[in-house]
């Protein structure tokens, strides 16, 4: 089948322009702006981001660090591997990120992704007791430039993160401050993905999966990704979409937790990376993901304002750290996530609904 396939009418990711907040708009404009991301994350859970003011020489130098850890020999490029923390190398089938949601993949550990990971570190919180447990110490590649590029990244991702939580208040009607202070000392991780297969080693036996099923854990993730086929988004109608950023977007999409705070009328979109099979072989994809997952021990209740009183949906506040630490289980230990409840019911539906 050829790909990418045309986004069939009905569904498309809304573009959203956030220079009114990037770039000091009017009240107006922000409004506007705050308007149109209540639609999107109603309707979608993804969001095409403009306007978020990160500079191309940044981009590039996070694509030159994402090339050159990748490109090291698989030996190398374990060495960097971190046991019992969401930092350093991860090899291609060592998560299934199907089990964070309680379903079965057919051979458990069946992703073919790489990842390498990097985050916040409690210490650099030095006025707050908290433990690199919850957090994580960086591992740095000896790779001249490496660190400077991706903390360059880093920066930027970080602050249209927040940027976007500023305009979520607005768009939830809350204090302009609300999510600062679930923030202020963030668990935030930013995984740099490649999808690469070499020659000869496809099977067409259609298990192939970059990425399995999953819906990120944390307020709202920012994914650079190149546009190249493979990210599938479930849409409403119960079927698998093909998504590719437009030109000079970022891909924004929720997370669980922002769908927890909004009795799920945002919501947090079921993903996975498949990509297309082109004469036997795959295209290399690259994607960085920035996770913005809000303070380690706060605590995540349904807004006031969202609860349904009458239907009982509103789900038992829950501290993040035992969120993270469930989803993790599932994805690194392959111990399935049995509090997913509602998510793997969506997946085990899309199974019989196929993909577009
Ligand atoms: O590679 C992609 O486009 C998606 C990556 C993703 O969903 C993730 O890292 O959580
Ligand atoms: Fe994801």
């Amino acid at each position: 089948m050829p790909h990418p396939t045309p986004a069939p009418a009905g569904f498309a990711v809304p573009v959203v322009d956030i220079s009114a907040y990037t770039h000091g708009g009017t009240a107006e404009a922000k409004a506007l702006v705050s308007r149109q991301m209540d639609a999107a994350c109603s309707t979608v859970g993804f969001v095409q981001v403009l306007g978020h003011g990160i500079p191309d020489d940044i981009l590039d130098g996070l694509k030159e660090a994402v090339d050159a850890f990748f490109s090291l020999p698989p030996d190398a490029k374990k060495s960097y591997r971190v046991e019992g923390a969401n930092r350093g190398y991860s090899p291609p089938k060592s998560e299934s990120l199907s089990l964070s949601l309680g379903v079965e993949s057919a051979s458990r550990m069946n992703d073919f992704f790489e990842a390498f990971n990097i985050g916040t570190e409690a210490r650099s919180f030095t006025h707050l007791d908290l433990s690199e447990d919850d957090y994580g110490i960086n591992v740095w590649p000896d790779i001249e430039g490496f660190r400077s590029k991706t903390d360059a990244y880093y920066a930027e991702a970080g602050r249209v993160a927040r940027t976007l939580t500023t305009v979520f208040a607005d768009a939830l009607r809350l204090p302009h401050d609300f999510f600062a202070a679930l923030t202020d000392h963030s668990v935030d991780v930013l995984r740099m993905n490649n999808y690469a297969l070499p020659k000869g080693t496809v099977t067409l036996d259609g298990e192939l999966t970059g990425m399995g099923e999953h819906t990120d854990f944390g307020l709202v993730t920012v994914l650079w990704a190149d546009q190249v086929a493979g990210l599938q988004v479930l849409g409403l109608d119960g079927v698998w979409h093909d998504v590719a950023p437009a030109d000079g977007a970022l891909l924004v999409n929720l997370g669980d937790l922002t769908a927890r705070l909004t009795n799920d009328r945002w919501m947090s979109t079921l993903h996975r990376v498949k990509p297309p099979i082109v004469d036997g072989t795959i295209q290399r994809r690259r994607s960085v993901a920035y996770f913005h997952d809000g303070n380690i021990d706060a605590v995540i209740s349904t807004l006031p304002s969202h609860l349904d009183a009458d239907h009982g949906l509103a789900y038992e506040p829950i501290v993040v750290r035992d969120h993270i630490k469930a989803k993790l289980a599932g994805s690194r230990q392959g111990k399935a996530n049995t509090a997913a409840v509602r998510d793997a019911a969506r997946v085990l539906a899309a199974a019989k609904g196929g993909s577009e």
